[in-house]
């Protein structure tokens, strides 16, 4: 079982190593590890934050463990040179087009989000975003108009088979939890939406058994927060979805806790937290690596179908949660490392 680790920048080393550690312990048959440069540790290394060198390990390897990638000292440069290129580039050179985002509060955190602790406790949630196309990879630019003044401008559009496509991932993921899926569009102001809203609408068919409903992504913010419990698999267009699931994050009690697959057709997949790189307490030891472990939970059950030892990560997190092993992220003391070392002790 060939991984590429992609651990790019800021805390991003820092994350991914505490999850290397914990894969190796697990004592797998034939783990083979092969690290890549993405990022702008990449661009200051080979001029570009996805160098061919790392597509092809990509391309060689059954899945990605990616730490994370942002530099603000390089965002002055073109958009294509800039860090976020590299995981925007794996998605779409991989279509990796399913991002899987699971939030659920982990026992003893209840008092811990910024919910009051009975509705925090009702969170077990799913959000399916899509993340090959939207806003995110229209045509774009800048220009002046007639009048002098400066546009930027961002082409948002979805073709059917883009809808379609999620729609069946969102579908078969409600069926197998509570089998209630709500769509999360902004209908009511965009084309792009509406045609989402029907497509979803067509799929449902196939689906008899699927609760379907709609909903705005403001009201989705809202709700969120007011009765998070209500949700069980989301699904929605990738800009929506990157900004609820930072919400949804929150809700659970930090972004140093969720974790994400995003997944070709098939089982290959890049799993990353959905935090960034943190440059605010990058090199401290103090980002809570749990978001990247159970990435790496999520790698060996979606890549490799090991649910056993994916299930031993999560519980093993579980336990150093409940023993109160907390990073400064969710009011505690544990440096990154120690929280490492927990969750490699719970195995
Ligand atoms: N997939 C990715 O690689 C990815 C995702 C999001 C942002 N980014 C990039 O990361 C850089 C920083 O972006 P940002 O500040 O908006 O978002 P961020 O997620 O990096 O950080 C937001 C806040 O959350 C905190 N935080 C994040 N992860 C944490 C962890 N594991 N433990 C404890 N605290 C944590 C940070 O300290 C910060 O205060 C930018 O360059 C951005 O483009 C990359
Ligand atoms: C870094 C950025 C391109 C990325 C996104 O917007 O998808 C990030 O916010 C995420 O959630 O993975
Ligand atoms: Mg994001």
């Amino acid at each position: 079982m060939r991984i590429a680790v992609f651990a790019g920048d800021g805390i991003g080393p820092e994350v991914t190593e505490q999850a290397v550690r914990v894969l190796e312990k697990l004592g797998l048959e034939a783990l083979d590890l092969v690290e890549g440069d993405v990022g702008g540790a990449a661009y200051r290394k080979h001029g570009h934050p996805l160098p061919a060198e790392t597509l092809d390990i990509a391309r060689s390897a059954d899945a990605i463990l990616f730490g994370a990638v942002g530099d603000f000292s390089l965002d002055h440069l073109d958009r294509h040179l800039r860090p976020e290129q590299a995981v925007l580039g794996l998605r779409k050179e991989l279509g990796l087009f399913a991002n899987l985002r699971p939030a659920r509060v982990f026992k003893g955190l209840e008092d811990l989000t910024t919910l009051r602790p009975e509705v925090a406790s009702q969170i077990d949630l799913l959000i399916v975003r899509e993340l090959n196309g939207d806003v995110y990879f229209g045509e774009k630019g800048t220009r002046t108009l007639p009048d002098g003044r400066r546009q930027g401008w961002d082409m948002m559009s979805y073709a059917e088979d883009e809808v379609r496509r999620i729609a069946h991932t969102g579908f078969t993921a409600a069926m197998g939890r509570s089998k209630k899926l709500c769509s999360v569009d902004k209908a009511n102001v965009l084309e792009t939406s509406q045609l989402w809203r029907d497509v979803v609408i067509e799929v449902s068919k196939e689906y008899p058994e699927v609760e379907l409903s709609h909903m705005y992504v403001d009201n989705a913010a809202m709700q969120l927060v007011k009765n998070p419990g209500q949700f069980d698999v989301i699904v929605t267009g990738n800009l929506f979805g990157d900004i609820l699931s930072d919400q949804a994050s929150m809700c659970v009690g930090s972004i140093g806790l969720l974790a994400s697959a995003s997944l070709a057709e098939g089982t290959y997949g890049l799993y990353e937290p959905i935090h960034g790189s943190a440059p605010d307490i990058a090199g401290k030891n103090l980002a809570n690596p749990m978001a990247t472990i159970l990435s790496a939970a999520m790698l060996l059950r979606h890549s490799f179908g090991l649910e056993e030892q994916a299930v031993r990560i999560e519980n093993a997190v579980a336990a150093a949660l409940a023993a109160g092993v907390k990073g400064g992220d969710l009011g505690g003391s544990a440096g990154t490392r120690e929280i490492g070392g927990a969750v490699v002790e719970r195995l």
